[in-house]
Formats: C-alpha cells, structure tokens, sequence
C-alpha cells in the first residue's frame, strides 16, 4: 500500500537540471500521492554545493506550498554515498561575500528542513558525514542501510573545524547531550550497528529494504493528523531554531571571521589535498 505514496523529484546541481520549459515538478502527478522523494544527485559525492543547497532549499518550497504532499523521502542517487557534506571548496580560498551567501544558505536549508510542516524521512543509503549527517538529523526518522562503509556523524573537528551551535543543538537533540559532545570532540563517524545503539539513527536495515523501509513508517506517521503532529514538531523544536533566527547575521559574520582565518583555510586546504592525493 505504501508503494502507492511514492512519486520522485530529483535535486541535481543547477548546471545538470533540466530546461525551464521541462520543471522540477510534475505536480499534477504528485497531487494524488502526497509523498515526494528527493534524491540528491550532485557526482560523485553529493556534497552540498552553494546550488544544491538552494536547489534543495526551492524544491522543499515548492512542496511545502503544495497542500497536497504531507510527506517527504529525502535519499541520495549516488551510490554508497548519502552525502560528503557541505562542499569544501566553497570554504577555501573564496571572498568574504562568497562565504556569506553560502553560509546563508546553509542556514536556510537547515531552517526549511528542521521546522517543515511535512513529514521527513531519510532514507540513508550511503556514508553521511558532517554536512551530510545534518541533513538527516533534520528529518523525523532515520532509517540506515546496514553497509559497515556508511558511517555517519559529525566529524567537523576532525577536518580543524568546529560544528557550530545549531548543528551541535539539533545533535544534542536527537542523541542526548553526553553523547553528543562526546561525539562532537572526537569528530565521530558511527557505523550503522553504532549509530543506532546511540541513537543517531531510528533504524538499521539491509540495503536493498531502506526504500521499503521508509515508505512503511512514512505510513504510519501520516497516519496521525497533520495539524496535531505539526504542533508537537513545532513545539519540539521551535525553541532551537529561534536561536539561529534570532541571530543569524551573527552566525553568518562567526563563520566569515573562522573560516577566513589563515589557520582555518590551512586546514581545509589540506584535508582536501588528503582526498585528492587518496586516489593517487
Ligand atoms: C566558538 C567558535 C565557533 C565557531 C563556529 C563558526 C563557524 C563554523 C565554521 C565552519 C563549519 C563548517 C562545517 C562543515 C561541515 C561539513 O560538512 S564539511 C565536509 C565534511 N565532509 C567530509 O569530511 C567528507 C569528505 N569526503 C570523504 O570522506 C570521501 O570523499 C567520501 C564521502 C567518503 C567518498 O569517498 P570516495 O568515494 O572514495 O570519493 P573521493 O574521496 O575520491 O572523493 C571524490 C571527489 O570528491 C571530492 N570531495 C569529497 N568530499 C568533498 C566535500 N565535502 N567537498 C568537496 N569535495 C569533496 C574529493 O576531493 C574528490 O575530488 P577529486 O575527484 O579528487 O577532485
């Protein structure tokens, strides 16, 4: 039965979307499902690029307008990889306001996911580090493949940067402020079997059921009235996003004076470097 929510909308970097005579949305054909999927489709890593974000951030809109989707599958395309995270090079060796308008967008996704009135789940289908963890910490329910390669979590201070207070708050929020800091100091990256013991993640399963997975329990929670389940989402978590909301022109300027640092950018130059030389 469940089968019968689905329908797809694929996120893709501006640079492959297709032409404006052929939208995003095929809504006609959603309207009667009331489930999308997003598939984040940016090769080869899905890193969150400044136009993945806003892809994604106009996509969520799209939906959230659209009174007939209560619920949402947010998934990866590539394969084994749910999400690199927000994308390196958009924090090195850039301009200041570069650095603004990405940091703004990265707000504005966490925002528009963290306090969506529709139903989220992610379906887990790949490692999820950092940027990419966040995404999913921002759904309602997390269902993982169990593959020991797709560790998840935020793994910030691994790279010499700091996960800042409102990635830190919605971790806090899902997995208890113990093991979050934990987590958060040692820039820990769960594999499955772990990331569900901490509760990082609702549930593990073998690969090829994450999607079935997902569609089950996207079931039973549209099976509770929209209004009362979006009261209680918003009384949960209301108070955390205030927090960004009320200050984010601050938030924006910390991030420009961090990452601007001559240390900072060392860091990432070279974490990068690592990736780049892996290969070789
Ligand atoms: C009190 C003071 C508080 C102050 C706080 C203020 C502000 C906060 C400041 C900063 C906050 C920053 C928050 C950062 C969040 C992030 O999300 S950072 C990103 C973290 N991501 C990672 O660590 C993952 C890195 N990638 C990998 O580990 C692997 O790539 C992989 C995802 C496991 C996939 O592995 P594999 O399939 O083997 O692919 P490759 O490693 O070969 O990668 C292919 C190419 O992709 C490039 N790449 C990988 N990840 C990224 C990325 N995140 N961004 C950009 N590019 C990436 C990689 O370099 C390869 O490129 P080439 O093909 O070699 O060119």
């Amino acid at each position: 039965m469940a089968q019968d929510l689905v329908d797809g909308l694929l996120i893709k970097a501006r640079s492959h979307l297709p032409p404006p005579s052929e939208p995003l949305g095929k809504l006609s054909k959603r309207d009667r499902k009331g489930v999308a999927v997003i598939k984040l489709k940016n090769p080869p890593v899905n890193s969150l690029s400044l136009e993945v974000l806003t892809e994604f951030v106009i996509s969520l809109e799209k939906l959230e307008n659209d009174k007939t989707f209560r619920g949402v599958i947010v998934t990866s395309d590539c394969p084994g990889i749910f999400s690199a995270g927000l994308d390196l090079t958009e924090m090195c060796g850039k301009s200041q306001a570069h650095y603004a308008e990405f940091w703004r967008a990265v707000q504005e996704l966490w925002l528009r996911l963290y306090l969506s009135n529709l139903v989220l789940i992610a379906a887990i289908n790949g490692v999820s580090p950092a940027g990419g963890c966040l995404i999913s910490l921002t759904c309602d329910y997390r269902v993982l493949a169990d593959n020991p390669k797709y560790n998840i979590g935020l793994n910030e201070t691994l790279l010499g940067v700091v996960a800042p207070s409102w990635f830190k708050d919605t971790l806090v929020n899902t997995v208890g402020h113990r093991t979050a800091e934990r987590a958060l100091q040692l820039g820990l990256l769960f594999p499955p079997a772990e990331a569900l013991r901490v509760g990082m993640v609702d549930q593990v399963v073998p690969e090829d059921q994450v999607h079935s997975t997902a569609l089950s329990v996207m079931a039973q929670w549209l099976a509770v009235p929209d209004h009362a389940r979006q009261l209680t989402k918003s009384l949960m978590r209301k108070p955390t996003a205030d927090r960004l909301v009320k200050q984010r022109d601050a938030d924006i300027q910390y991030f420009l004076q961090f990452v601007s640092r001559d240390s900072i950018q060392k860091s990432l130059r070279m974490y990068l470097d690592k990736l780049r030389q892996k290969k070789g």
